[in-house]
């Protein structure tokens, strides 16, 4: 093992990353409170700023998985279609299949100058979590409770206000409407069966009216679904922890952009053509289980630094004084004080956390709560 191995399956480097993400994001978050007289004066500079306030957040976890794990991102798609990404307002549809899906979405949101304004359609319970629920508040990300009668208005609504949003968006949609298991799969089949659709080997079957009450609201907004299919090679089950510990994992994401024109605006004729960009999603990962490829070429997309830089700026402005207390805690020579606070390092380390299936969390350490949302 290298020292740079040996550096990062150390415990007290994972705590420091978390330290240093949980301090900078609540600074973020009291930041991002102090900008609420400016909507009062200039919505799209509020908006504008808070989108550089929740890059500073969102990019920790890109540098986390870019330059701490080296996890490797790599981009199937068009060439012809590269020059549009970033530089058009786009719903992007995933398949929720890995617990650190949203963080390879998020580091291409950063390769496409897109991450600070990033959206998502997200269960109202993660608005709670702080740091990243928070920062989605001002960041007008939209909720919902999973309850079609009170979605249909509160997502219209929130859905509405990003017509005129200042900058750039990608709207991000899993439209199977929770993460991936065999269980949910067996379910979801029987769904399928029953409404007469085909089956589905590699996704669940997806939830429409989320789509459609998007596509009907976005029109005009939005030019394009950039229809996102997501792997891992060799069959990597990817998790936060894995990437945490530095541990480094190769995604590959197929991209297809399909112009908003071509998608039927009735709410029938919307949800069927749904069902049909799932059964050749499905078709993607079939291929790509078979051969280890997408279809079409792969594009180069690198990780940037801006990320690294953003990361070692904030760890910098909070490591500072926590290393100051430190400094005055051994200096003040009390060996109990000093027992406690080593006590109080270490005493989080469980034995490591081990999914048994892709995306289940079975046995956590600590940290790992932090997702299990
Ligand atoms: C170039 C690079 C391109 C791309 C880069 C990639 C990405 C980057 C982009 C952006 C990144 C930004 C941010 C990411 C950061 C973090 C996000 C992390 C996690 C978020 C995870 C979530 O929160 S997922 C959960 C929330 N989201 C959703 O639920 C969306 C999908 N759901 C819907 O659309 C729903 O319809 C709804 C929520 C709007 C309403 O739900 P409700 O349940 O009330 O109604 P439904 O219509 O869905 O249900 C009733 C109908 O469903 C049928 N049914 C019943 N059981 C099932 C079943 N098991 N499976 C399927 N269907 C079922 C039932 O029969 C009813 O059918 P009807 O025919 O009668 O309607
Ligand atoms: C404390 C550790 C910090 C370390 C720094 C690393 C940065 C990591 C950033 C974490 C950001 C967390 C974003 C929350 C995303 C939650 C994803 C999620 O909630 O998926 C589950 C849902 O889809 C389905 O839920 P259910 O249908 O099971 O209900």
């Amino acid at each position: 093992m290298g020292l740079g191995e040996c550096l990062k399956s150390q415990v007290l480097c994972q705590v420091l990353i978390s330290y240093v993400f949980l301090a900078s994001g609540l600074l973020i978050n009291l930041l991002q409170l102090c900008t609420l007289p400016v909507w009062w004066l200039n919505k799209s500079l509020a908006r504008r700023i808070n989108c550089r306030l929740g890059y500073c957040i969102s990019s920790q976890s890109v540098a986390i998985l870019d330059w701490w794990s080296g996890t490797e991102c790599t981009l199937y798609t068009d060439p012809k279609m590269y020059p549009l990404y970033g530089n058009e307002n786009g719903i992007v549809v995933l398949n929720h299949q890995f617990e650190i899906d949203f963080m390879c979405g998020w580091s291409f949101c950063d390769r496409f100058g897109v991450l600070g304004s990033a959206k998502v359609l997200v269960k109202k319970e993660l608005a709670y979590v702080p740091v990243i629920g928070w920062m989605w508040y001002f960041l007008e990300i939209v909720f919902c409770k999973r309850k079609w009668e009170e979605d249909r208005i509160t997502v219209s609504q929130s859905l509405q206000k990003l017509r005129d949003y200042p900058e750039n968006f990608w709207f991000l949609l899993f439209c199977e409407g929770t993460r991936f298991t065999a269980k949910k799969h067996q379910i979801s089949m029987e769904v399928a069966e029953k409404k007469g659709l085909p089956k589905l080997k590699h996704h669940l079957l997806p939830r429409t009216k989320g789509f459609w009450v998007t596509i009907q609201n976005l029109r005009g907004t939005v030019a394009a679904v950039y229809d996102s299919t997501l792997n891992f090679r060799n069959n990597e089950s990817p998790s936060l922890s894995g990437i945490l510990s530095g541990k480094k994992y190769h995604a590959d994401l197929y991209v297809r952009r399909i112009p908003l024109e071509s998608i039927p605006e009735g709410e029938a004729e919307c949800a069927a053509w749904l069902h049909k960009l799932y059964q050749e999603k499905d078709g993607f990962q079939e291929q790509y289980i078979q051969t280890g490829r997408y279809p079409g070429p792969i594009v180069s997309t690198p990780r940037r630094l801006g990320p690294l830089i953003n990361w070692l700026c904030w760890s910098a402005l909070v490591l500072f004084p926590l290393g100051a207390f430190l400094v005055s805690l051994l200096s003040s020579g009390s060996t109990l004080t000093i027992l406690a606070s080593l006590a109080f390092c270490y005493g989080g380390q469980c034995p490591p956390f081990k999914p048994h299936a892709r995306g289940i969390l079975c046995h956590a350490r600590p940290l790992d709560y932090f997702v299990i949302f």
